[in-house]
């Protein structure tokens, strides 16, 4: 390995007790909310086919006419405590708020800036009320924040001049005053999600983002930042030089997810989701594939059983409503949870063979493994391969009330369960019991026929 003065400054995943809260949590819900939601991915008639919070980069989009929506932000229908207490049902235990997103507009009342909330005819703080609301409801919050910022005069992708270096000094500045400001005004927050760091003028300087970072935990001991932030001194992101993760958890996961346990190189790791196929900010129009509740916890279910979070996006309306289709998926992705979040909550790698019935998620630290069955054999029979030494003492379904069932034993330490009913209309939970080093399971089920 080469030595790096801004590359990662920890081997191995953080073991203090708010990664390991993180960690437990499982389940978050993203909010993309800004002047983005206001042309909604169309502008004049024209249809915008990008995902709609770029829509100012869209050419049809006259970059002055975005950046005066700003005076049309008057989302009457907002009600914080109402988007608490549905994210509350949903089951999420996190949730992760656009502060500033490319476009720069800022939904707190910055002092550092004039693009903000303040000068909208809303005028109210937009942020606090939202952390006040959630914190209330027993939800962590996290805050994005774009490093990017279109509308920032001084903002540069890739300095030229000596002038643009002096200009990005300047917008450095404003980026650490603007976080320094978050933490300030917002002390509850756990962490930062980071974008738009992917510009040369950032990614050529590892040393700030080094620095920024360190600030920022000097401010607010224990926050929690994944591998979007920062750059090393040779521009690799995520992972530095030497292929170790800068960062608390590997953030590249972004609408997709690792496939097996290898993928994830032993590091925590987060996923994010869109419901349709590519919109974070609200678009009145939805094309293309739209994720189904069960498509969503599926993907819940894999990130769980490959020891890492999952969080799912929503685009409020202007006016500070959800649309139908958003509202209805925390709904029933609730009334999932509401039965099976036993699984998920404090779930992680089980270390078993998988199989094509479903997943296995081990409650953290036990015995105690969950198959989460989202796929019926035809047969029936749901086929369970344990590691040498551990053996199968008990199985019963999640719901209420619980039907124990009776596996078939080959005596290989592989098991068959069978479900009374084959007619699903959501993922089925079994909890096994295990134990290791017993050998045998001392006849506690009847040899196979
Ligand atoms: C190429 C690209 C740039 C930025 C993004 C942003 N990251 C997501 C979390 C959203 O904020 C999206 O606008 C997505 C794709």
């Amino acid at each position: 390995s080469i030595t790096l003065q801004h590359g990662a400054h920890r081997i191995g995943n953080r073991t203090d007790a708010g990664m390991a809260r993180w960690r437990s949590l499982r389940l978050g819900q993203f909010i993309h909310w800004g002047l983005y939601a206001i042309p909604g991915g169309e502008w004049k008639g024209k249809t915008y086919n990008g995902a709609a919070e770029w829509i100012r980069s869209w050419k049809e989009m006259p970059q002055a006419e975005y950046d005066n929506l700003y005076k049309q932000f008057n989302p009457v229908n907002y009600q914080p405590e109402q988007w608490a207490l549905q994210a509350k049902n949903m089951g999420a235990k996190y949730m992760i708020i656009t502060t500033k997103h490319h476009d720069g507009f800022c939904l707190w009342p910055s002092k550092y800036s004039r693009y903000t909330v303040a000068s909208s005819p809303w005028k109210k703080d937009i942020i606090g009320p939202m952390v006040d609301a959630y914190n209330k409801n027993g939800i962590d919050v996290y805050l994005y924040f774009s490093i990017i910022d279109w509308n920032h005069p001084d903002w540069r992708a890739s300095p030229k001049t000596p002038a643009d270096s002096i200009a990005y000094g300047r917008f450095k500045v404003f980026v650490k005053n603007q976080l320094q400001e978050l933490l300030t005004k917002y002390p509850t927050i756990k962490g930062f999600w980071f974008d738009g760091t992917w510009d040369d003028s950032w990614k050529n300087d590892g040393a700030f983002s080094d620095e920024l970072e360190q600030y920022l935990q000097k401010i607010h001991p224990g926050l929690i930042i994944g591998s979007r932030l920062r750059a090393d001194e040779k521009g690799a992101r995520h992972f530095d030089s030497n292929g170790r993760l800068m960062g608390d958890y590997e953030q590249g996961w972004e609408r997709k997810l690792p496939e097996k346990i290898a993928d994830i190189h032993g590091n925590d790791w987060e996923g994010v989701m869109t419901i349709p196929e590519n919109q974070w900010g609200y678009n009145a129009r939805w094309a293309g594939h739209i994720k189904s509740a069960n498509e969503l916890i599926e993907m819940l279910v894999k990130s769980t059983s490959l020891a890492g979070n999952f969080v799912i996006n929503f685009g409020p309306k202007s006016d500070g409503t959800f649309r139908t289709e958003e509202v209805q998926r925390m709904q029933e992705i609730g009334q999932w949870m509401k039965v099976n979040g036993a699984a998920i909550y404090n779930g992680g790698y089980a270390g078993f063979e998988k199989q094509d019935w479903g997943y296995y998620i081990r409650k953290n630290g036990t015995d105690s493994v969950f198959m989460v069955v989202c796929n019926v054999p035809v047969s029936g029979d749901l086929r369970v391969k344990l590691p040498q030494q551990t053996t199968l003492t008990h199985a019963a379904t999640l719901e209420n009330p619980a039907q124990a069932i009776t596996p078939e034993v080959t005596g290989k330490n592989e098991y068959f369960l069978r479900l009374e009913t084959k007619n699903f209309h959501t993922p089925v939970v079994i909890l096994l019991q295990t134990s290791r080093n017993t050998g045998n399971d001392n006849g506690r089920f009847e040899k196979a026929k």
